[in-house]
């Protein structure tokens, strides 16, 4: 999943070794981003009492800007190459989401972005697209072993066709919609400011005040889904559901509204894809000493506490 979003990041195939080294950076972001989390709170407090903690987040952000600013200016370099080439040979290349942030200019400051602001927005889609779709599929396929007839139904829909036709696929779209109401990788949104003062649900919230949604308590809530936390793809079957907000909220994995997640495209396609192709291709089985268990752990996102652990079979 990572390698992909890297290809889509910046376009050309970087070989294994950078791959890893922006793994390395990308990953220690996450992993240290709650241990920073108070820096922000009271930036010119901590700025005298944490200095050590300050010192730290800036060194592990330099280092970051060590790897992934020399990929952007190649990719720079080498775009501009390839426009050059383009004009006289009309040779095509696949534009990449770096590609994007280069030619963007900001319509109210009239000024394009700065190295800075790319590599943010660089960490950002690695970090925002790989955790929550990985953790969505680790937990769809652990639902598929557990209940091995909705396994096999799925397969029935997949097992034909040549390529992966996901809206020809009603049932596939179902099962990864019951995977992300029952299991939202995220079971929180990201936290929100309130720009005025306000009643929601007879509280008063003061402008300026931190809210948050409860993301996975809306999806399993007994009074709209029946048996919420029962495994059921079929509840999706014949009902369009919308799960952008729209048109009423009964789960919101990606959040809602304006700042709902800018990934929803993609990680659906994505979810799809991997699941429609590991069920074609091999039937995941229950292994005796390693029976699935659905309880869950708190890491960056909600993730299995003991982590999957199934035989896949190859299809005959
Ligand atoms: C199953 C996969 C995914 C889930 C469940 C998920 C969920 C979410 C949620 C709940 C938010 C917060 C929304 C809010 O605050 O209201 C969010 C934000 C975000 N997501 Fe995703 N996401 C997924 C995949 C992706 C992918 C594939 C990308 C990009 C490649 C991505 C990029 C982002 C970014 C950049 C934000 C921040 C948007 C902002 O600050 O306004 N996500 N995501």
């Amino acid at each position: 999943m990572f390698a992909l979003l890297v290809l889509m990041c910046f376009g050309d195939k970087l070989d294994e070794k950078q791959i890893k080294q922006v793994e390395f950076v990308q990953r220690r972001q996450l992993l240290t981003f709650a241990r920073f989390n108070i820096l922000n709170l009271w930036p010119k407090l901590t700025r005298l009492v944490m200095r050590k903690r300050w010192e730290e987040f800036f060194q592990i952000r330099r280092e970051q800007h060590e790897v992934l600013l020399p990929l952007i200016l190649a990719r720079k370099r080498m775009v501009e190459e390839r426009k050059k080439k383009m004009e006289e040979e009309e040779e095509e290349y696949v534009q990449s989401y770096v590609d994007t942030l280069l030619d963007l200019e900001l319509p109210e400051e009239k000024r394009k972005l700065n190295e800075d602001e790319i590599v943010s927005l660089c960490s950002e889609f690695l970090n925002g697209g790989t955790d929550t779709t990985a953790t969505a599929l680790q937990w769809i396929m652990a639902n598929l072993v557990k209940n091995p007839e909705i396994q096999e139904r799925l397969y029935e829909e997949v097992k034909g066709a040549e390529e992966i036709e996901v809206e020809k696929m009603p049932y596939l779209k179902a099962v990864v919609l019951e995977g992300l109401r029952r299991h939202p990788p995220g079971h929180f949104v990201l936290p929100h400011s309130v720009t005025e003062d306000t009643v929601l649900g007879g509280y008063k919230v003061p402008k300026k005040g931190t809210i948050n949604f409860m993301v996975a308590e809306i999806g399993r809530d007994p009074e709209v889904w029946k048996e919420p936390m029962a495994f059921k793809p079929e509840r999706f079957m014949g009902e369009e559901v919308d799960i952008t907000g729209s048109r009423g909220i009964k789960m919101m994995p990606f959040g809602a509204g304006r700042r709902i997640c800018p990934g929803i495209g993609l990680a659906m396609l994505h979810l799809e894809y991997y699941v429609a192709n590991m069920v074609k291709e091999f039937e995941w089985k229950e292994v005796q000493e390693h029976k699935v268990d659905l309880t869950e752990k708190l890491e960056f996102t909600v993730v299995m506490k003991h982590p999957l652990k199934a035989r896949a079979v190859p299809r005959t």
